[in-house]
């Protein structure tokens, strides 16, 4: 195929499934009094995209929108029932790490008899073997029955194993770490540098906010079809209106639990309260160590504040790795509801947070005269990677604010405004 620098190219590509014959399905045809035939469910109808090398493409929408289809569809684990599809070049698949691994067999064999499947032959795989297995850090346990792994060891060796090929495509469904603690870190670098070097990625995640800090364009499905494709912000931006008019608190808020998963950090405060030390410190890790809210004679995590009058001092302190490169501190402040208000990150505002020799630091943020209208609100805090984007920790409502006011304002922020006549 000459070169035309496509790495993608999905024309009119359909996914579609024979349903199960259910109970409600004999009622149905008894009622219609002939059978029914070729139930279908179309995971995906009429996709058609064109994805160049070295562009990252996210994937949004909502539950059942399509988006594992068309990942598994771009990575050949899927074929289309209609349409074609062009894939150029090496892809490493982030979807379900060590899916194919024989419980039975070893490490070292399982990754030998994926050699095949990555496009490796048997002596690049046998060259490969030695770093597969540095990375993934498993040890002796790589000439044991992948059986006896824990998830951890299982989940490094199946990453490893996918990233180690230096793909021209990179397929990732959510997650942009795995493992945890110095793992996650190191999953999390290797990911970066792909991109880096100019591998094209397709991103599916539910964080907005990762999305848009990844990808140049977004691919919004909406019941297996193209909602809209674009420009990251805009399709965003269109795709949390459309969220937010409709749920509460979920994916349509950027920072807030789509940002979020099991394998990015502990949720908990750790030495939060007196006489509480804190759990052995591994490398690769941060943790929040404490939290604290001020406004005027209020200290604490939950505080009565009355509309414009009081600053709002939120005090965070933390422990990363000292190798580990600045940290960056974010905040998500949204309605009880869960419809995101505001957010504020270091990174994002230039701030590198210092440390002390251990990996100790603190920072302070100053909501001025906090200009929220009446209701309940929390306040979400991460800790994150110097790009904000790998969370070592998080909190979510880590505080709680109940606002008062004196007006009959409506909404949730008093904006600054000014008549004239
Ligand atoms: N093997 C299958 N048989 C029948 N239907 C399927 C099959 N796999 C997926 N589907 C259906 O296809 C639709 C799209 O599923 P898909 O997993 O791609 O959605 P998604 O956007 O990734 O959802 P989520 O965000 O929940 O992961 C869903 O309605 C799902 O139930």
């Amino acid at each position: 195929m000459a070169d035309t620098g496509i790495a993608i190219a999905l024309s009119g590509v359909g996914k579609s499934y024979t349903l199960e014959q259910r109970p409600w399905h004999r009622l149905w045809q008894q009622l219609l009094g002939r059978p029914i035939h070729g139930l279908q469910h179309h995971a995906l109808q009429g996709v058609n995209l064109e994805l160049r090398r070295g562009e990252s493409l996210g994937i949004i929408g909502r539950n059942g929108a399509g988006k594992s289809t068309l990942l598994q569809l771009v990575c050949g684990v899927l074929d289309p029932s209609t349409g074609t599809r062009k894939v150029e070049g090496r892809i490493a698949a982030l979807l379900e790490l060590g899916a194919g691994f024989n419980p039975e067999l070893s490490g070292r064999e399982n990754v030998r008899l994926n050699g095949p499947l990555l496009g490796l032959s048997s002596t690049e795989m046998e060259r490969r073997l030695p770093e597969i297995i540095e990375f993934a850090g498993i040890g002796e346990f790589v000439d044991q029955p992948v059986r006896s792994y824990s998830s951890g060891m299982f989940v490094r060796l199946a990453f490893a194993m996918a990233t180690s090929v230096e793909p021209d495509i990179l397929v990732i469904d959510e997650a942009l770490s795995v493992g945890d603690g110095v793992f996650a870190r190191r999953s999390f670098d290797r990911i970066m540098a792909l991109k880096e070097r100019g591998a094209t990625v397709l991103f599916c995640s539910h964080s907005t906010y990762h999305i848009e800090a990844l990808c140049n364009r977004v691919l919004w499905l909406e019941q297996g079809r193209v909602r809209m494709l674009g420009a990251a912000a805009e399709v965003v931006a269109a795709y949390n209106d459309y969220i937010g008019g409709e749920t509460h608190g979920g994916e349509g808020n950027p920072l807030r639990t789509g940002g979020v998963t099991p394998m990015q950090g502990a949720d908990e405060v750790v030495g939060a309260s007196a006489g509480v030390h804190p759990p052995p410190f591994r490398p690769g890790e941060g943790r929040i160590l404490s939290l604290q809210a001020r406004a005027g004679q209020q200290v604490g995590r939950h505080l009565k504040l009355h509309s414009g009058r009081e600053d709002l001092v939120l005090d965070v302190a933390f422990q990363v790795d000292p190798a580990l490169p600045a940290p960056s501190v974010l905040m998500a402040l949204a309605t009880r509801a869960g419809t995101l208000v505001a957010s504020a990150g270091t990174h994002n505002d230039g701030l590198v947070l210092e440390r002390d020799a251990r990996g100790n630091g603190r920072v302070s943020l100053t909501l001025p005269k906090l200009p929220l209208l009446k209701g309940e609100y929390v306040i979400d805090i991460y800790l994150a990677c110097e790009r904000g984007l790998h969370y070592y920790a998080t909190a979510p409502s880590a505080f709680e604010l109940q606002m008062t006011q004196d007006g009959l304002e409506q909404g949730v922020v008093n904006l600054g405004h000014r008549w004239a006549t």
